[in-house]
């Protein structure tokens, strides 16, 4: 790729996420271009697509990788393999935002690996996986993660219907979780991508561990994570506000915006 030429972004799910990435690459990051959308409900996503300076065209998910060098994955977790396949076939690089749904689908790697592919997943609504990755080049001891989110922020996730646990109606914090990342993954699929990222970066999905809180008092979705290595020991924490979907946060598509702007940009910060 000659390094004068734009690099083409395609966005699969116009929600939360994917209209702050459409709009802020529409309003120009270096070196790249929204080059096409793929989205449910085209009606729905009139207003947003309209609005664009530069027009691009809806597409479907199997269409993005004829359109686009990078696609960004921001739809819901099903979708994850219908949209990797055709970009990892054609040796193009995937950003995952719903990586949960990775953990079942690790011949996606594979896929990756034998077209010359890559799948990234971005720290998203975390932080510090930097660090994580640098310990991972010694020996890690323990990753462990308190998750606190607002009762509107956990609602309807599997683990809680198929365990009977209500918390609607909560006047204090609850515990509603203990396990692994494999675990949490798979019973909250729409709200736990971050541990799923965590475990990838560190020790992995079995040996990262994880409490979930349900809090009636907090408004913001908070993410503890201590980590003991023979590099460093650390602890870190964040509170994020949450979007117009109260599962994620606003430095999710801003943490896309932050890997993206790192592909073409002459000084590189941070790993
Ligand atoms: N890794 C991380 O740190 C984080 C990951 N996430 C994950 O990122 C993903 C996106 O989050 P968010 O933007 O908040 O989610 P939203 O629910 O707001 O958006 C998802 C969008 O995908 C659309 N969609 C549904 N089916 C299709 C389809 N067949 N083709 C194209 N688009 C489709 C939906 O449309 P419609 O509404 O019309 O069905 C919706 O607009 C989620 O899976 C979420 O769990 C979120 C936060 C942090
Ligand atoms: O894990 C997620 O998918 C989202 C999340 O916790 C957050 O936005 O804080």
């Amino acid at each position: 790729m000659p390094i004068n030429q734009e690099l083409r972004v395609g966005i699969a799910g116009l929600g939360a996420v994917g209209k702050t990435l459409a709009r802020r690459l529409d309003d120009g990051i270096f070196g790249l271009r929204l080059a096409a959308i793929a989205v449910r409900d085209p009606a729905k996503a009139a207003d947003t697509v309209a609005a664009l300076k530069r027009p691009v065209p809806l597409v479907t998910l199997a269409e993005l990788a004829e359109h686009a060098d990078i696609v960004i994955e921001c739809a819901p977790a099903h979708l994850v393999a219908e949209i990797a396949e055709p970009v990892l076939r054609a040796g193009k690089t995937l950003i995952v935002l719903s990586c949960g749904a990775l953990l079942d689908r690790m011949d996606l790697v594979d896929l990756a690996r034998e077209h010359g592919g890559q799948i990234i997943v971005p720290t998203g609504a975390l932080l510090g996986l930097d660090a994580v990755t640098a310990a991972g080049e010694g020996t890690i001891h323990s990753v462990r993660m308190i998750t606190r989110k607002p009762v509107r922020g956990l609602l309807g996730a599997p683990y809680l219907v198929d365990n009977n646990i209500r918390i609607e109606d909560v006047v204090e914090p609850i515990r509603v979780f203990s396990g692994s990342a494999r675990e949490a993954a798979k019973g909250f699929p729409a709200n736990l991508n971050v541990v799923v990222a965590l475990a990838l970066a560190g020790v992995g999905p079995d040996d990262t561990q994880l409490e979930i809180w349900a809090d009636p008092e907090l408004t913001r979705n908070t993410h503890l994570i201590e980590v003991d290595s023979d590099a460093a020991s650390f602890s870190m924490s964040i509170q994020n506000i949450p979007t117009e979907n109260p599962k994620t946060g606003r430095i999710t598509a801003q943490s896309v915006l932050a890997a993206l702007r790192k592909v073409r940009s002459p000084l590189r910060v941070g790993t």
